[in-house]
């Protein structure tokens, strides 16, 4: 029997349903909760019931900061393996045998730690936030470059774009090689990631993960083969990598973050241990799915919102470039070392992250026991999201719906950050690509806003800041003029 939560709320629900026809407005479950966070959140919280779950919606900046930084916020799902079907079917769906969930970003406890704490570790050492990794990406920029300059005499799609090169960094360092920019397999996998990581988290996908019996009847409801399908596609594609590796792995010189897995679970004899033999493989299989995905689709989204941003905003666009000219000059590419003198395009880059706002509403977390908070109490096993709208959007800020990168400047015009600015999360669980992520995003749009200058398709009418819903958000499709500046 569910426990019954005493939280502030829109009350009585649908069997079933829960709210879904009040958050559901106009299909566009983002604007939906907002607007119900609004009307009806107290103390920076709210209850939703989302198809017959509880999950309390955060929107209050501290309150999200402390429930996240509490070590017992930082469950993806039911204490007790077995008792939450809404992660449990991700295991079943990627073909994966029953048991605790694998890889990061839905394992908990023990698994959880030690498989977090040895990726970051791991992709360290293989160039995250080295000097390495900026050579990585200056690579996959410059091949960008010569791309884009071949599609300046018709107007580019530009979200479709993004995914390979940003993708192609994180391979090198995981796999030890890169896509070739040509390969149509590879097209088809890309676009299909967009669509699988779109359809992730919408309440559609909510609804059949939690109730699985309705997709046993209906095994094609909502597109649901078609994930299933993609999943299996990829896991299949990284069990032939992880083979590869397998026959060429040289224990005394690992040549990548496979190798290093593979390395790991041969020397481990702790049968507890998420690094256990095939526990172990099972683990790996589901991170790189789970980096694959995570880390392609969220920085190519956030770089389309920067280039919509700059086609809204052709003044903010000269102003980066202007400052971009003095500090770099068109002999090189932008570096790293250049952002002490770039306050302006900070800002810019800041305040895309703050209106793209593409993880509306976060990732859930799950309490593994009761938490007090702010005078009410939230119930063992429930979900918590944050409502990311109301923190980087909301009344805060005044004028939150405006693009305006001078809020994060001081009158000297010097760079101020703000703690409300969390596109990452925050807390235990924060993206763990975040440096990766934010590295790709400078790197890009700079020498982007260098060598070319993005305009309407047609002068005058400019792409709108209308969405696809879903777990991340990326902006209706629109079409972009690339002129070279030089
Ligand atoms: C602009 C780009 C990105 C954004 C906005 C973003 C955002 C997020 C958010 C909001 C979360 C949820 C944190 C939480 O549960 O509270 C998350 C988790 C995660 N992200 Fe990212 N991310 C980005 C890029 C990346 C990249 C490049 C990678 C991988 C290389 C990555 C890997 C992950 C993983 C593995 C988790 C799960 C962490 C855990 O559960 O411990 N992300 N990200």
């Amino acid at each position: 029997r569910k426990e019954r939560v005493d939280l502030p709320g829109p009350g009585l629900c649908i069997p079933l349903l829960g709210h879904y026809k009040l958050f559901l407005q106009g299909s566009d479950n983002i604007k939906g909760i907002w607007n119900l966070y609004k009307q009806y959140s107290k103390q920076g919280v709210m209850l939703l019931n989302v198809f017959g779950m509880n999950n309390v919606i955060v929107g209050d900046f501290y309150v999200l900061k402390e429930l996240f930084n509490n070590p017992d916020v930082a469950n993806r799902g039911h204490v007790e393996f077995g008792k939450c079907n809404f992660i449990q079917k991700f295991n079943e769906d990627r073909g994966d045998p029953p048991g605790p969930l694998s890889g990061v970003i839905f394992s908990q406890g023990r698994a959880w730690v030690e498989q977090r704490r040895f990726t970051l570790k791991t992709l360290r050492d293989f160039g995250f936030g080295k000097s390495s990794m900026e050579e990585t990406i200056h690579d996959e920029v410059r091949q960008f470059i010569v791309y884009l300059k071949n599609c300046t005499n018709t107007p580019v799609d530009i979200a479709r774009k993004f995914n390979l090169p940003i993708l192609n960094a994180l391979w090198k360092i995981m796999v030890g090689e890169s896509f070739e920019y040509t390969d149509p397999k590879l097209e088809k996998l890309l676009n299909d990631l967009g669509e699988f990581a779109r359809r992730f988290g919408s309440p559609s996908t909510v609804l059949v993960l939690n109730y699985p019996w309705l997709f046993k009847i209906f095994p094609t409801l909502l597109n649901r083969n078609k994930d299933i399908e993609f999943m299996r596609e990829i896991m299949l594609m990284m069990n032939k990598c992880i083979e590869q590796h397998k026959l060429t792995l040289d224990v005394n010189s690992p040549k990548d973050v496979i190798d290093t897995v593979l390395i790991e679970i041969q020397n481990t004899k702790d049968e507890l241990s998420s690094f256990y033999q095939n526990k172990g493989y099972n683990n790996l299989v589901n991170t790189m799915l789970e980096l694959f995905v995570a880390g392609s689709e969220t920085t190519s989204t956030t770089l389309t919102w920067a280039v919509l941003y700059m086609i809204r905003e052709p003044e903010i666009q000269s102003k980066v470039q202007a400052e971009l000219d003095r500090v770099v000059g068109t002999s090189r590419l932008p570096s790293l070392s250049d952002r002490s003198q770039l306050p302006y395009t900070e800002a810019v880059l800041m305040e895309i992250q703050r209106c793209g706002n593409i993880v509306p509403n976060g990732v859930h977390h799950m309490a593994s026991r009761p938490i007090q908070i702010n005078g009410v109490t939230i119930p063992a096993n429930t979900m918590i999201s944050p409502c990311m709208s109301e923190i980087m959007k909301g009344d805060y800020w005044g004028d939150g719906l405006v693009f305006r990168p001078e809020r994060f400047l001081d009158e000297s015009g010097t760079l101020k950050s703000d703690e409300r600015l969390i596109p990452f999360s925050i807390g235990k669980r924060r993206c763990l690509g975040e440096t990766l992520a934010k590295t790709e995003y400078f790197l890009f749009f700079t020498a982007l806003l260098q060598q070319f200058s993005f305009m309407p398709e047609i002068s005058g009418t400019v792409p709108s800041e209308t969405y696809v819903p879903g777990a991340s958000i990326l902006p209706i499709p629109f079409k972009t003029i690339v002129k070279p500046r030089y």
